[in-house]
């Protein structure tokens, strides 16, 4: 099977998850947006969900696929959240941001209910950090938040070149809120909850990619069928080792 395949077949099981009336946080990048085109057919067979996109990409296919939208300035709360990841580790700690919409995306997914991620076995690692973690920045004084984000990494002992995201063209990526970002290749980070602080602590630092304490169960397809893992304490339950 094609890693697009499992990403397919995670997308379906999380539909299991969605009851009718929910408010329902769509993610965005690849996977998410195959449980977007299930969730449309679900709805012209006659489900009622109000849906919630985490990008401009996101609502696109929404609208393509015929899932209705509500207002995301109107909502306080949402059942849950469905959306893909880089990077997930045994507590259920994720690297998001690929895409460039993690702002919007942790932004639904802290206003919901439940957060579930659904990716392709390979999306899961022993400890986080072979992806490059997205640092999202205001670019006023990208050069001075740039060293911030130097020492922060230093001192969190994940320290690791970082570059500013292009587009093809070789223009600065431009993320849906009007950000840059910035991708840390740090290796591995041992210590996220450490560096998710210390990037916190920055001004010109929007958000970054350490999803923590937000995934409430994870969805991962592979060759061996389809593993639902929830977390319940500190390390996740049915966790690869
Ligand atoms: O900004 C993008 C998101 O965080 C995506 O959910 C993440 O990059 C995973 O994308 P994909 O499902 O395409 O691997």
């Amino acid at each position: 099977m094609t890693a697009d395949e499992l990403k397919r077949l995670a997308a379906a099981r999380a539909l299991e998850e969605v009851r009718d009336g929910m408010i329902v946080g769509l993610g965005t990048g690849s996977t998410a947006r195959h449980f977007v085109e299930l969730l449309g057919e679900r709805v012209r067979a006659g489900l009622s969900v109000t849906g919630i996109p985490t990008s401009e990409a996101t609502r696109a296919d929404a609208e393509r696929c015929g899932v209705p939208l509500g207002d995301v300035d109107a909502v306080v709360r949402l059942d849950l959240t469905v959306d893909g990841a880089d990077e997930i580790d045994p507590e259920l700690r994720l690297i998001k941001g690929g895409g460039g919409a993690l702002l919007r995306e942790k932004v639904i997914a802290s206003a919901s209910n439940r957060m579930i991620v659904i990716a392709d076995e390979s999306k899961w690692v022993k400890t986080l950090g072979a992806f490059a973690l997205p640092i999202e920045v205001v670019p006023f004084g990208i050069a001075a938040t740039g060293a911030a984000v130097t020492q922060a990494l230093r001192v969190c002992g994940a320290a690791g070149p970082f570059a500013l995201r292009q587009t093809r063209d070789g223009h600065a990526f431009v993320t849906d809120g009007g950000h840059w970002i910035l991708d840390a290749r740090l290796g591995r980070i041992d210590h996220p909850e450490r560096l998710a602080a210390s990037l916190n602590a920055i001004p010109g630092v929007v958000e970054h990619g350490l999803f923590l304490d937000l995934a409430t169960a994870v969805i991962l397809a592979g060759a061996d069928g389809i593993r639902f893992v929830e977390r319940r304490g500190r390390r996740a339950e049915g966790a690869l080792a």
